[in-house]
């Protein structure tokens, strides 16, 4: 897909396509949409992260909350979106041993606990020591979750660029 073909789109298309490259927050396409023309493809992803940037805190946290939890019950019942399922399953989430399941359930318990909203963690990107984020401080952390939905966003982005426009 290229920027013309992104430029020419209506509102409605254009949250059809984008509306979940931040999870379960379309309004933050829509606020995108309204800043076309785009320059080019970087341009498309600042904006949506410039969205995310100047909201109150109240706001922020409202996005990681937007957000569901890895490894969680809407993984095994399949009720997530389909870009978390694909994201969770290929990390190796959906085949985890009864150990590993219960042992990322109390760290989720726990983090939602210490901070008010989900765990979140670019799955496709994620690795071991991400447990560790249990201890920051909450102003470190709210700053350390955004920046994973900002990947997680970046790589939606990336798939859905990739894509060929014939089938969107
Ligand atoms: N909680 C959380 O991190 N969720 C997610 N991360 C990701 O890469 N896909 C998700 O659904």
């Amino acid at each position: 897909m290229d920027i013309e073909k992104v430029n020419s789109m209506d509102l409605g298309e254009f949250v059809d396509v984008f509306g979940n490259v931040t999870e379960r927050c379309p309004l933050i396409a829509a606020a995108v949409w309204s800043q076309r023309p785009l320059s080019d493809l970087e341009d498309l992803e600042k904006h949506f992260f410039a969205f995310i940037d100047a909201l109150p805190q109240s706001g922020q946290e409202g996005i990681l909350r937007c957000h569901p939890y890895l490894a969680g019950s809407e993984l095994q019942r399949g009720t997530l979106t389909a870009e978390s399922q694909r994201e969770q399953s290929g990390a190796g989430l959906w085949s985890l041993g009864a150990d590993e399941r219960l042992r990322l359930a109390e760290l989720n318990a726990q983090y939602r606990a210490r901070f008010g909203f989900p765990f979140v963690l670019a799955a496709r990107f994620s690795n071991r020591t991400a447990a560790r984020r249990l201890l920051c401080p909450s102003a470190q952390e709210l700053r350390t979750a955004l920046g994973e939905v900002k990947k997680i966003g970046s790589l939606r982005l990336a798939d859905l660029l990739r894509a060929d426009p014939a089938k969107l």
